[in-house]
């Protein structure tokens, strides 16, 4: 389909230019001109009919497969034109079409891709055919430019060690400094209006180096329209060529480049530090991800450089949107705020978040855990996730030819009705306080949480993301009461690769206990 378009194209703009030459110029270039504009413009309509008609009802291997019945060339099964995904298409497609766990259906220009939508299919691709599924080659490139390495560089070796290193090398440093921001602003005005967005981000990313500050946020901008519009046209079309002239011309292009060569070089300064340390048998400040891992010695310390550029884009972001998602639910509720409080006061008695480090107690308080899993959710961070068949596999007894696009979604499996009961769309932490319930909040199935993904290639940070949102709430509501601003519209997410919320989440915290 692409490289007829592409053949199609480029015969017009022959066509027209030598009719162009042909008319300023006078001279009779080529006779056959006439004859090829009608063959132009009979084959693209006999190319709409074949792609839109005997495609999808004849021809796909996925005919068997249950699909919506509307679609027009234009929009396929969406209802719009656009480069993000409405959610509510994929949630209806997934909750009204009967089907055993695989679906396929038709994009914008009738791009056909299946999607994944029961646990049995699920665990197939992301467990037992894990690496038949490989990442789209934008994603692939983006993160290559960025760390240096291959996004799924990890072999299922790697992600092991990994997990078993990441969880002792939390510490809650970040949500004491938060407390501290947010109370320096409270003294100058008590009435201030705060973005959590922005402190999410400033505690997350708290380092005393600015420049290392303000280069991280050169790579870590969230993706912008004409970035969106290109991933859509490059299902359609080979951008590599037209990627690599934009790398060549200085700006942007080359400031993310700049920026991911001065964050990885930043990270092997640390890393030599901590292992010079180690080596004098020193004990160090602060045992984060990469003091833990140059212990355990999982890694050689250039890869390890790479790797931390990597847990910096790919964890701080999201982290950051469950924490503003949280503020939001809790906003909203100053009720489930006093029994979360009354929680935290009880495991941790009269310490404070911000000047002691509690880390084993936060993470054993129920109420807390709960709420934290509720938001993670009903607010996966990447609603849609998109898949590659790297080669010739099968799905259901499904034959799966490489290059098929297999999509799932965590924003539709997570709010499943079949997964979590006819209450899926509420957010209620109580789910999780059930005697037995504290890991599954009661869904039926290993398959029906998906905002970490799962498999081999789900998020190594799992673990750490949930660690450090819990600290950033207890630290939070500890201290203040959080009271919404704009409650009627602050909730609208806005449709995208992530999910944030359209206007950002802002509050007024009043403080309710001091340091
Ligand atoms: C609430 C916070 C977070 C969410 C919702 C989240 C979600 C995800 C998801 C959905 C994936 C994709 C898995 C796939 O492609 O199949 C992923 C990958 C990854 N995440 Fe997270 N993540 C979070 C926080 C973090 C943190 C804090 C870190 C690091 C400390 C981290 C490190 C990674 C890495 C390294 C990968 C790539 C794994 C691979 O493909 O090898 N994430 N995450």
């Amino acid at each position: 389909m692409v490289r007829f378009l592409e053949a199609w194209l480029l015969t017009w703009s022959c066509t027209l230019s030598t009719a162009f030459f042909q008319a300023v110029t006078g001279y009779q270039v080529v006779g056959f001109i006439i004859p090829l504009l009608v063959l132009e413009l009979v084959s693209l309509p006999l190319w709409g009919l074949y792609w839109t008609v005997l495609y999808p009802s004849y021809f796909t291997p996925f005919r068997n497969l249950p699909t919506p019945p509307k679609r027009t060339f234009l929009t396929g099964n969406r209802t719009v034109v656009l480069p993000d995904y409405p959610y509510e298409d994929i949630r209806s497609i997934s909750a009204t079409l009967p089907n055993k766990g695989l679906v396929r259906f038709y994009e914008p220009f009738c791009r056909e891709v299946l999607m994944v939508t029961k646990p049995n299919t699920l665990k197939e691709m992301l467990t037992l055919k894990a690496y038949d599924f490989g990442h789209p080659r934008l994603i692939k490139l983006l993160m290559k430019r960025l760390t240096g390495n291959e996004f799924n560089f990890l072999t299922p070796v790697g992600h092991k060690l990994f997990r078993k290193n990441l969880r002792p090398a939390f510490t809650n440093t970040h949500a004491a400094e938060m407390v501290q921001l947010i109370e320096a602003e409270l003294k100058v005005d008590h009435d201030s209006v705060i973005d959590l967005g922005d402190y999410g981000n400033r505690a997350l990313l708290d380092h005393p180096n600015n420049e290392f500050r303000n280069q991280f946020r050169k790579i870590a901008l969230e993706p912008n329209r004409t970035f969106k519009w290109m991933q859509l046209i490059s299902h359609y079309f080979d951008l590599r060529p037209l990627l690599l002239t934009f790398s060549l011309i200085p700006g942007k292009k080359m400031q993310v480049k700049e920026s991911s060569e001065f964050l990885r070089n930043f990270a092997r300064k640390v890393i030599k530090q901590r292992r010079e340390k180690l080596q004098r048998a020193e004990s160090p400040d602060i045992k984060d991800i990469t003091t833990v891992a140059l212990e355990n010695d999982a890694f050689p310390p250039d890869e390890l450089a790479d790797h931390a550029v990597l847990f910096l884009t790919v964890g701080h972001k999201s982290t950051s949107a469950a924490f503003e998602w949280t503020m939001f639910e809790l906003g909203k509720r100053p009720e489930m705020q006093r029994r979360l409080r009354t929680d935290i006061n009880k495991s941790l008695g009269s310490a404070s978040l911000g000047t002691v480090e509690l880390g084993s107690r936060v993470l054993e308080t129920p109420y807390l855990i709960a709420i934290c899993s509720g938001v993670i959710r009903c607010y996966p961070f990447t609603p849609l996730a998109t898949k590659i068949a790297e080669i010739d596999t099968s799905l259901l007894g499904e034959h799966i030819p490489k290059g098929t696009v297999v999509l799932f979604s965590a924003e539709a499996l997570n709010h499943g009705q079949e997964l979590w009961g006819p209450d899926a769309h509420l957010f209620n932490p109580d789910r999780w306080m059930a005697a037995g319930m504290a890991n599954s909040g009661r869904a039926s199935s290993n398959y029906a949480m998906l905002s970490f993904s799962a498999g081999p290639w789900g998020c190594i940070g799992e673990h750490i993301a949930r660690a450090e949102l819990a600290h950033l709430v207890a630290a939070v509501v500890q201290r203040f009461e959080i009271d919404l601003v704009h409650p009627e519209t602050v909730g609208r997410s806005k449709p995208g690769p992530f999910m944030r919320s359209v206007d950002g989440i802002h509050v007024r915290l009043k403080l309710v206990r001091s340091s």
